[in-house]
């Protein structure tokens, strides 16, 4: 890896480890659809760095072609391209990966469910592309509100006869990096010290953080238990005030993006043991009528290998997991009925 790749990856240390690891390569094509945007750009840099990506296609109603040129120019063995508005079959050609931050974020004042009327059809839009040119690719969402968008992915699929639920995925990882900094903090010792498994989805109330299961973070009790909870929760309308009207968290999610990607392609590579949570189709709360959840997923070469159960949950874990559930079931409904 070249000094600018080795100092890109140390600048962006993960809270478990680095950013990216694992070198046994293979040929992974990836495209970012919404490259041109806020999470976009930075997410396509980070791309660019990961030695697993071989080929990088970046698309966008507008953009993609300069931000691929400039990307392009990073000194990683990597190939670049930008394909322009009407070029979205041609950038999804022979890819493996698709990863889909596309669509309008939040502004003051809204909830991520205020952008499903925009969200909901540009993301339908773009699955039913990938269902078309390489329905055999893996498809990360990152679009809000993620708790609709996955299922709307999902039934796009299953209408073109293409839907494997392996191979479909809500991007939670931001959740997950935010407990870790926010609890290392309260706890006093490093981020790599407290991965935390976040379960339920990505909006208020349905992010469910499992600090019982992490010998740093259940010593947090009482008030800072329930302000750190709140923050992991609501983290994202943090950045959304602070940011003042000019979008949502980007950067972040560009890191937790190509976080998610990495793991992903290790996974798919052959590499065991890569865990992380993820917001997919699942059976742990099926019999409620909620078919997708988020939970600490495995990922292996078809994509999701085996999904976890939650583990023991303590009783004020369990009264968290109660207030996500309806919430939740109410967001997946909507988004299958969108594409109904
Ligand atoms: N999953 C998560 O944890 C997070 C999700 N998000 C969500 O990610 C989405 C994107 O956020 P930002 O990058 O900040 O927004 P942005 O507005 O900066 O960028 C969005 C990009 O999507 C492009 N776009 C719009 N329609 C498109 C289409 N049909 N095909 C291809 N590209 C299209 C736009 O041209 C723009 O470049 C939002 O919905 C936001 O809520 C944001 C942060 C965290
Ligand atoms: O808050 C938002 O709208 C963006 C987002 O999903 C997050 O930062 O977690």
């Amino acid at each position: 890896m070249s000094f600018l790749a080795r100092s890109a990856v140390r600048a962006c240390a993960a809270p478990s480890s680095r950013l990216f690891s694992s070198s046994a390569a293979r040929l992974t094509k990836v495209a970012v659809l919404g490259a041109g945007g806020g999470i976009g750009q930075p997410l396509s840099l980070l791309l660019k760095s990961d030695p697993l990506v071989t080929s990088l296609s970046l698309y966008d109603i507008r953009g993609a072609p300069g931000v691929a040129a400039d990307v392009s120019h990073v000194d990683t063995a990597s190939e670049v391209k930008g394909y322009a508005a009407d070029q979205l079959d041609q950038a999804l050609e022979g890819v493996k990966v698709v990863v889909i931050p596309a669509g309008v974020p939040r502004k003051p004042g809204m909830t991520r469910d205020d952008l499903f009327n925009t969200n909901a059809s540009i993301v339908r839009d773009l699955a039913a592309a990938v269902a078309r040119v390489a329905p055999e690719a893996h498809i990360l969402v990152i679009s809000n509100p993620v708790n609709s968008t996955v299922p709307i992915v999902a039934a796009t699929l299953e209408k073109a006869g293409v839907f494997d639920p392996k191979r479909v995925f809500g991007v939670t990882t931001l959740d997950v990096v935010r407990a870790a900094r926010f609890v290392s903090g309260l706890a006093g010792v490093t981020p790599s010290e407290t991965p935390i498994t976040v379960v339920g989805g990505h909006s208020g109330p349905t992010i469910v953080p499992l600090l019982s299961q992490n010998q740093h973070a259940k010593s947090i009790t009482g008030e800072a238990y329930g302000k750190v909870v709140h923050r992991i929760q609501f983290g994202g309308d943090e950045v959304v005030q602070a940011k003042d009207g000019a979008g949502s968290a980007t950067l972040s999610m560009a890191y937790a993006g190509a976080k998610f990607t990495n793991s992903l392609l290790r996974g798919l590579n052959g590499e065991k043991g890569v865990v992380t949570p993820t917001f997919v189709k699942s059976p742990l709360f099926a019999d409620q009528g909620i078919d997708f959840f988020s939970s600490n997923v495995e990922l292996g070469p078809n994509g999701v290998e085996k999904i976890h159960e939650l583990g023991s949950l303590t009783a004020e874990e369990q009264k968290l997991l109660e207030a996500c559930l309806p919430e939740l079931k109410k967001n997946i409904e909507k988004g299958k009925a969108f594409v109904a």
